[in-house]
């Protein structure tokens, strides 16, 4: 009997560590049952460099290679042409058990081809360059100089705190309009519950990360759908973002129910809180290690608030495309920070590469290894933001540069996440101000700051006082 069970269980362990394939598999291993090589995977290094769990992999088996992660079998690659081609040819996201759970399994950016590009071209409208000049950058640029007043007062801001509350306080206005003082408080506290570190877990047990995840996005929901039904009832006027998404702007019937509007919304309200608040934190430190970008910036920002009529006027869409160098010192951040995969795909196919078969249902994770290449960037690890100069910065994407991934999972948040980071940057600049020495940057998969990211800035200090 004992014996019967261990020949099931090795059985079960080979099968696991050689999987059943249309033909060969890229080289590679797939760790532990169950856990694959998640925890090799997960181990903090510095952020500038790639892991060392990629590292060693690329010198023993080359740039594409098996492993198994969150319970998936995965294919990584460091190949750009290959990255390139799958994320044009596959449209499913290449998302974990515990993220597709978080963001609704009827979430439309999940869903078949057609809802995935109605959201898309949903998106575009709210967030696309024409979305952000006439109903975006003024919300973010007051929030974001509120935020920093607060701060001078406080003779410090924790720039990742900051930037998070700027763009939930931003998010909320344009999807629920004037709230509720106590449903606005409400939704703030669904997001201490939100922690980094949730989708790595694909277990929802009480006390992990994706249980607490769990349970603030049901009040979050519950709240988002309780505020749109109150309002729709009472004739009262929802956020513009629900005005288009009901199609009411234009006098077009209903195009999606509450249910989905209140999960695609919701979607915002995640993805842009992991991303943005994170690779700002770390383009402040970057700015704050390098005296020379720190001065030719405020150059920048000192000249248009010079160039302001009145001291106290708002930013407009012309000052911001007007920051040339900050926008080069943002696309320098992004390259430089993109130590993770940027291209995340599941296979809708199986897949051939040279004598390889990447098999349908198997994870894709593209990493940018091509913003790390020296004939594509000289000296590829050093920040150097004047390497942008001439370059079209208004692209969010090429051939060898994918911060925002690429083809038809392209980030759709990109040109937001850009005009908020340069709002801040400006607001920033207004003062004098300098990082709290110590602050590092690793990475766990995302980007964390063990000793805070605080800047310390103060009323004394403001520039043009
Ligand atoms: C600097 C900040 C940001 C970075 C680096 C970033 C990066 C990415 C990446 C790498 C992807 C996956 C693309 C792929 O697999 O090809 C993605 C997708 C996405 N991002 Fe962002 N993002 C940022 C900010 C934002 C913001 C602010 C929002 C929303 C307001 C947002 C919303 C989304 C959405 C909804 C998707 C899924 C798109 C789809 O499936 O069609 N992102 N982002």
């Amino acid at each position: 009997m004992v014996s019967l069970f261990l020949v099931k269980i090795f059985h079960w362990v080979y099968q696991w560590r050689n999987p059943k394939t249309n033909g060969k598999l890229p080289p590679g291993s797939m760790g532990f049952p169950f856990i694959g090589e998640t925890f090799e995977f997960f181990k903090p290094h510095d952020a500038l460099q790639f892991s060392t769990f990629i590292k060693d992999r690329v010198l023993r088996h080359g740039p594409v290679f098996r492993t198994s992660l969150f319970g998936d079998k995965a294919i990584i690659s460091m190949d750009m042409e290959l990255n390139l081609e799958m994320a044009k040819a596959n449209s499913v996201p290449g998302v974990t058990k515990s993220v597709i759970r978080l963001f609704g399994e009827n979430n439309l950016f999940l869903q078949s081809k057609e809802s995935h590009k109605h959201v898309r071209n949903l998106t575009f409208q709210l967030l696309g360059p024409q979305g952000l000049k006439s109903r975006m950058i003024e919300d973010v640029d007051l929030l974001a100089r509120t935020y920093m007043e607060e701060g001078a007062r406080n003779g410090y801001l924790d720039v990742k705190e900051t930037s998070s509350k700027i763009l939930i306080g931003c998010l909320a206005k344009k999807v629920m309009g004037e709230m509720e003082p106590e449903a606005a408080k409400e939704l703030a506290l669904c997001w201490r519950y939100f922690q980094s570190g949730w989708f790595r877990f694909f277990l929802n047990l009480p006390g992990t990360g994706v249980y607490k995840m769990m349970k603030a996005r049901k009040r979050m929901m519950k709240l988002l759908r309780k505020t749109v039904l109150t309002k729709r009832a009472s004739g009262e006027e929802l956020g513009e973002f629900f005005n288009i998404i009901f199609g009411e702007m234009e006098g077009e019937g209903e195009t999606m129910s509450v249910e989905n509007a209140v999960e695609y919304i919701y979607t915002f309200f995640l993805v842009a809180n992991e991303t943005t608040p994170r690779i700002l934190a770390a383009t402040v430190k970057f700015i704050s290690d390098h005296p020379k970008v720190k001065q030719e910036l405020q150059r920048e920002h000192e000249e248009i608030v010079r160039g302001k009529a009145e001291k106290e006027g708002g930013l407009t869409w012309e000052d911001y495309k007007s920051m040339h160098f900050t926008q080069m010192v943002i696309n320098e951040s992004l390259r430089i920070i993109s130590t993770a995969p940027t291209v995340l795909r599941v296979l809708e196919h199986d897949f051939q590469v040279g004598d390889y078969t990447i098999p349908a249902g198997w994870t894709f994770m593209g990493y940018p290894h091509i913003h790390f290449n020296s004939e594509k960037y000289e000296d590829p690890y050093a920040f150097n933001p004047w390497r942008w100069e001439g370059k079209d910065l208004g692209a969010i994407v090429s051939k060898t540069f994918i911060p925002f991934g690429a083809g038809r999972r392209l980030c759709v948040g990109a040109e937001f996440a850009k005009m908020q980071m340069a709002v801040f940057i400006h607001h920033l600049f207004r003062y004098r101000w300098s990082m709290k020495s110590g602050t590092t940057i690793i990475r766990s998969f995302m980007l964390m700051f063990p000793g805070g990211c605080d800047v310390q800035i103060s009323e004394d200090t403001e520039v043009d006082k």
